[in-house]
């Protein structure tokens, strides 16, 4: 005899059948913070999305209970800030996202928030990496130039670190360059698209305006619009008046990352990102992860496509960014050898 319940689940199985690449969980860990919130609900209005498991430290439960009354097909579920409720939100995830640790107030540069960040990324890292160890982690938490080493630092100890899945959410600098130079140019900013390379601080945010749609962008006009996309997180720290940094614009860009990693592990073709993965790129400069334009595929980072033609003017940058990166870097790679 079957019951309703399960004559219920087998119908929705055979619906998800149908287009069974749609079949994909999502977590966010740090669900009930000022971008996590936003960014659940975000992730509730994409289709590709049937199950979105939210975790937090407290409140979990409650933003799930409320988002879960959104009237889109997928399951919402909150858990309880308990090792058994974390390990039941990875389980089975295919995309994990780390939004979960303290943000900056004014005067504090990104790196004053490794002494709180990096030990929250780390254990969660570790979370991720024994229960959702096939997940492609997005980390979100700052400061990323140091949280990725940390968290690819933590998957390796595990043995379960692959490259491939491993991405510093730097999509908001993407998201600030393309508004701020249709700002500058009076155009829709959905017709512009700007490469910003590097990292996500300060100088390491490098934007190449020479390869966007206006080449010709120069002198004091070019200096002010870099010294913006470099700088874009200050001015919302400074207007947000010790109340927190980017929240909603971040919500917004880490939605649109996860929804580029579904659709390229759904089939979609020719899925480029600007991330920060390990890269060959300055590998030779002892600098392991950068940010690139990367072609996403079903596994992840498919393809790290080269930097490409850069003037003068930008490859001061590069350099300027390549000092403080391998700092950053060396820095989360430490705090995990010394702290395991
Ligand atoms: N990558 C990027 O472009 C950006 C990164 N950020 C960073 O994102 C982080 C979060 O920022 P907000 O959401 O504004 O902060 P928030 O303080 O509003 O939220 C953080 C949430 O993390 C939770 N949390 C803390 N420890 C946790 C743990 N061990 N497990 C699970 N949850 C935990 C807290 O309970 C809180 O709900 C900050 O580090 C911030 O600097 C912010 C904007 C842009
Ligand atoms: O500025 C901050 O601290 C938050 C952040 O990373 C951003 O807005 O880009």
């Amino acid at each position: 005899m079957f019951s309703a319940r399960s004559i219920f689940n087998t119908v929705q199985r055979r619906a998800f059948s149908v287009s069974a690449q749609q079949n994909s969980k999502v977590t966010v860990l740090g669900a009930a913070g000022g971008i996590g919130q936003p960014l659940s609900l975000l992730l509730k209005l994409n289709k590709r999305v049937s199950d979105l498991a939210l975790y937090d430290i407290r409140g979990g439960p409650g933003v799930a209970a409320d988002i879960s009354h959104v009237n889109t097909k997928s399951s919402v579920n909150g858990y309880d800030p308990t090792p058994e409720g974390l390990k039941a939100a990875l389980d089975g995830a295919e995309i994990v996202l780390i939004p979960a640790g303290v943000p900056r107030k004014p005067g504090m540069s990104r790196d004053d928030l490794f002494n709180t960040n990096a030990s929250i990324v780390r254990d969660l890292a570790k979370a991720a990496a024994d229960h959702a160890p096939k997940a492609k982690i997005l980390v979100i938490s700052n400061p990323v130039n140091s949280t990725v080493p940390i968290t690819a630092e933590v998957f390796r100890s595990k043995g379960v670190y692959d490259p491939r899945k491993l991405f510093g959410v730097t999509t908001l600098d993407i998201v600030r360059a393309s508004r701020f130079i249709s700002e500058v140019k009076k155009t829709d900013p959905a017709n512009e698209e700007v490469t910003v390379i590097g990292g996500h601080s300060g100088h390491t945010i490098v934007p190449l305006l020479s390869q966007s749609n206006h080449p010709d962008i120069s002198g004091e006009v070019r200096n002010q619009l870099v010294n913006r996309i470099q700088f874009g997180g200050d001015e919302v720290v400074k207007a947000k008046q010790g109340a927190g940094s980017a929240t909603l614009s971040m919500a917004y860009a880490g939605a649109r990352m996860a929804d580029s990693l579904l659709r390229a592990a759904q089939g979609e073709k020719n899925v480029v990102e600007c991330t920060f993965v390990e890269s060959p790129l300055f590998k030779d400069q002892g600098i392991d992860f950068f940010s690139s334009k990367v072609t996403l595929g079903p596994e992840g980072v498919e393809k790290i496509h080269e930097i490409g033609p850069v003037n003068e003017y930008e490859q001061g940058l590069i350099d300027v960014c390549l000092q403080d990166l391998s700092k950053n870097i060396a820095k989360g790679q430490a705090f995990v050898k010394e702290n395991p």
